[in-house]
C-alpha cells in the first residue's frame, strides 16, 4: 500500500521547530562527570529530520529560530550546507539562546541526555514569522511535539498546521516528546492529543503514545481505534529494538523488526527512522518498505557519533536491507 502525497509542489518536506546544538561525548563509555571533549554537531530532532531527509535526496526546508550568535550561525550554515532552505529560519532579536544538548553515553545501552534549555530561542517562534506561502509550497509539513510545549512556538505551529490543512499539505506529527520542556504530563496529553487529531500521519513510540493518552502500558489497537476517528489515516508505533508497526485507516498493519547492529548509543534513532520513512513513503515506495527504510536508518545512525552529521545516504539503507533480506 502507498501514500499519496501532492505531486505539483517544490518541496517534499518543510519542518518546524527547533535547530539546536548537540555535544556528544567524545570519550565514550563512561559518566560526563569524566568527559571532557565533546564533538558539536547541529541537533533539535526537527532539525536532524530535515538534514537526514536532505541527505537522502528530498528538497527539505525549515522553520525555526535560531539565536544571533555563533552557535545559530553555525547551524544555520550547516543545514544550508547539506542542501535544506533555510531562508524561513528566523534570527532572534531578542537575547534568547541556542538549546544545548550534551549526550552521555555509559554505554550502548546507557545513554542519557542532559539539555540546556532555559529561554531557548526556538520556542519564542511567533505565528507571525509562518508564511503562508511557504507551507503551501510542501508536500509535508512535519511538526515536532516539543514545539508545542511553549508560547509563542505553540501557537506559531498551531498557525502552520491550519495553514497546512488549508493548502493540501499532509501534517506529518512526530510526537517528539522531552519530559523538560513541559509543566506536567497532562499539559503535554492536552495539546499532543489535539494536534494528533488533525494530523494526517502520527509518528512515535509506544512510552510517547501513553503520554498522549495519559495511560501506562497503553495497546497500539486502542490508540489506533482512538486516533482513526479522527484526522489521521496512517499511524506509526514504534517499540525500539522490538521494532515498529504502521496502522492504515484502510484496516491493513504492517511490521518490521530492528536491524541489529553495533550500537554506539540509542539516540537518534528516531530522528533517522523518521527521515528515512518520509523518503520512502515520497519516492512511492509500500508503507511496508518504507518502514524498513526507517528501521535500516536508524540502525545506521546508532552505530555512528552523530544524530545530524551521521544520517545516511539512500545507498547505504538499500544496501543494508538487501544484506539482511
Ligand atoms: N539499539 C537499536 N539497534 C537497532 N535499531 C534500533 C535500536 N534502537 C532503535 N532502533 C530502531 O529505531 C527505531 C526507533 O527507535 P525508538 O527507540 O523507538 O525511537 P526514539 O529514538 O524516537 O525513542 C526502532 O523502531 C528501531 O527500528
Ligand atoms: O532532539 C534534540 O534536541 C536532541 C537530538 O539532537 C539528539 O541527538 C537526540 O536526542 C536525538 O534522539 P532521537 O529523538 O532518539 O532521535
Amino acid at each position: 500500500m502507498r501514500y499519496d502525497f501532492n505531486t505539483d509542489r517544490e518541496f517534499d518536506i518543510i519542518a518546524i521547530g527547533r535547530a539546536c546544538i548537540d555535544l556528544n561525548a567524545v570519550e565514550y563509555n563512561r559518566p560526563m562527570e569524566e568527559t571532557m571533549t565533546f564533538t558539536k554537531y547541529v541537533g533539535g530532532s526537527p532539525a536532524n529530520i530535515a538534514i537526514g531527509c536532505s541527505k537522502l535526496g528530498l528538497k527539505a526546508g525549515f522553520i525555526g529560530k535560531i539565536s544571533d550568535d555563533q552557535h545559530g550561525r553555525f547551524i544555520e550554515q550547516y543545514m544550508r550546507n547539506v542542501g535544506v532552505d533555510t531562508s524561513h529560519m528566523v534570527v532572534d532579536q531578542e537575547g534568547h539562546k541556542a538549546g544545548l544538548a550534551f549526550t552521555e553515553i555509559k554505554s550502548p545501552e546507557d545513554c542519557s541526555i542532559l539539555m540546556y534549555r532555559e529561554n531557548v530561542a526556538d520556542l519564542y517562534l511567533k505565528p507571525s514569522e509562518v508564511d503562508e506561502e511557504y507551507i503551501k509550497r510542501s508536500k509535508i509539513l512535519l511538526v515536532s511535539g516539543t514545539a508545542l510545549s511553549k508560547s509563542p512556538s505553540r501557537e506559531a505551529v498551531l498557525k502552520a498546521i491550519s495553514l497546512a490543512k488549508k493548502h493540501d499539505v499532509k501534517v506529518i506529527f512526530e510526537l517528539d516528546y522531552r519530559p523538560y520542556t513541559w509543566i506536567s504530563t497532562d499539559e503535554t496529553s492536552v495539546y499532543y492529543s489535539l494536534v494528533a487529531e488533525k494530523a494526517d500521519v502520527v509518528i512515535g513510540t509506544r512510552d510517547e503514545y501513553d503520554i498522549m493518552e495519559g495511560t501506562k502500558d497503553g495497546k497500539n489497537e486502542e490508540t489506533v481505534r482512538y486516533l482513526f476517528q479522527h484526522s489521521p489515516d496512517l499511524i506509526i508505533i514504534k517499540h525500539g529494538v522490538e521494532g515498529s508497526y504502521a496502522y492504515a485507516k484502510s484496516g491493513e498493519t504492517f511490521q518490521a523488526n530492528a536491524y541489529r547492529t553495533k550500537v554506539l548509543k540509542t539516540f537518534g534513532a528516531g530522528d533517522a527512522y523518521a527521515s528515512a520513512f518520509l523518503y520512502a513513503l515520497i519516492t512511492g515506495k509500500d508503507i511496508e518498505t518504507a518502514l524498513k527504510y526507517g528501521s535500516a536508518s536508524a540502525a545506521i545512525v546508532v552505530s555512528r557519533h552523530s544524530s545530524s552529521d551521521a544520517m545516511p545516504k539512500a545507498e547505504e539503507i538499500e544496501q543494508l536491507i538487501a544484506e539482511r533480506s
